[in-house]
């Protein structure tokens, strides 16, 4: 489980990167990292894609319903302006922003804020998403979690698109997608 470094004291300003497959509980551990800033009397401020409408416009909802009030952003410039003075900053969904999140992210936490960044790591094709690589880069402390294989019980690293469509972005949850380890992911259909 990851230990806060220091809340309060000492010196502050660094990136956490959480990160895995659908479903291998990035917004809980998000909420869960958001909920002990709060007891530690921080301001915070959370935001997420505004393109993100998969189960409400604002709240960030994990799959079993935890959620907590965001502000819904269409690029990252905005949270540098919206983050600024504030204690910590939390993206959640952060593999559909543009390229120029990592720049930002590294301005914030020079600025002395905690920058907490919760998102895919891979693509349906497995392929890394978006601006989450080079955040991995940047990141001081980062989490990858694992949720378990439908397929066979293992560890899923995976998330296996179960409809057709190349498009890259496709919202959705086990309609679309099912975490698979990386075994069962090869099989693709034939598993
Ligand atoms: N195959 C699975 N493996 C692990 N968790 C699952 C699975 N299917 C459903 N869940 C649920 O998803 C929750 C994690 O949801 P969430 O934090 O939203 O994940 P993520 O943000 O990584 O998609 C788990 O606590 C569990 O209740
Ligand atoms: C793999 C993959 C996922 N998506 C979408 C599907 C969901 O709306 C989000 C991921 O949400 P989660 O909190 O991590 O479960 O991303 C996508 O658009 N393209 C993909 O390749
Ligand atoms: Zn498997």
């Amino acid at each position: 489980m990851f230990i806060e470094p220091s809340l309060t004291g000492g010196r502050r300003g660094w990136i956490e990167v959480i990160c895995g497959s659908m479903f291998s509980g990035k917004t809980e551990e998000l909420i869960r990292r958001l909920n002990r800033a709060k007891i530690a009397n921080l301001s915070v401020e959370i935001f997420k894609p505004a393109m993100d409408v998969r189960y409400d416009h604002e709240d960030i909802v994990s799959h079993n319903d935890s959620r907590i009030l965001s502000t819904p952003v269409e690029s990252s410039q905005q949270m540098l302006l919206l983050g600024q003075g504030t204690d910590v900053v939390a993206i959640d969904e952060a593999q559909f922003f543009d390229m120029e999140l990592p720049n930002v992210c590294d301005q914030l936490a020079l600025q002395g804020i905690r920058v907490i960044v919760a998102g895919l790591d891979m693509d349906f094709r497995g392929e890394p998403f978006g601006p989450i690589p080079a955040l991995l880069a940047k990141a001081e402390y980062i989490t990858k979690l694992h949720a378990i294989c439908v397929r066979c019980g293992n560890i899923a690293t995976h998330s296996y698109r179960l409809s057709a469509g190349s498009q890259r972005v496709l919202l959705g949850e086990k309609d679309h997608y099912e975490p698979r380890c990386r075994h069962c992911y090869a099989k693709g259909d034939a598993v």
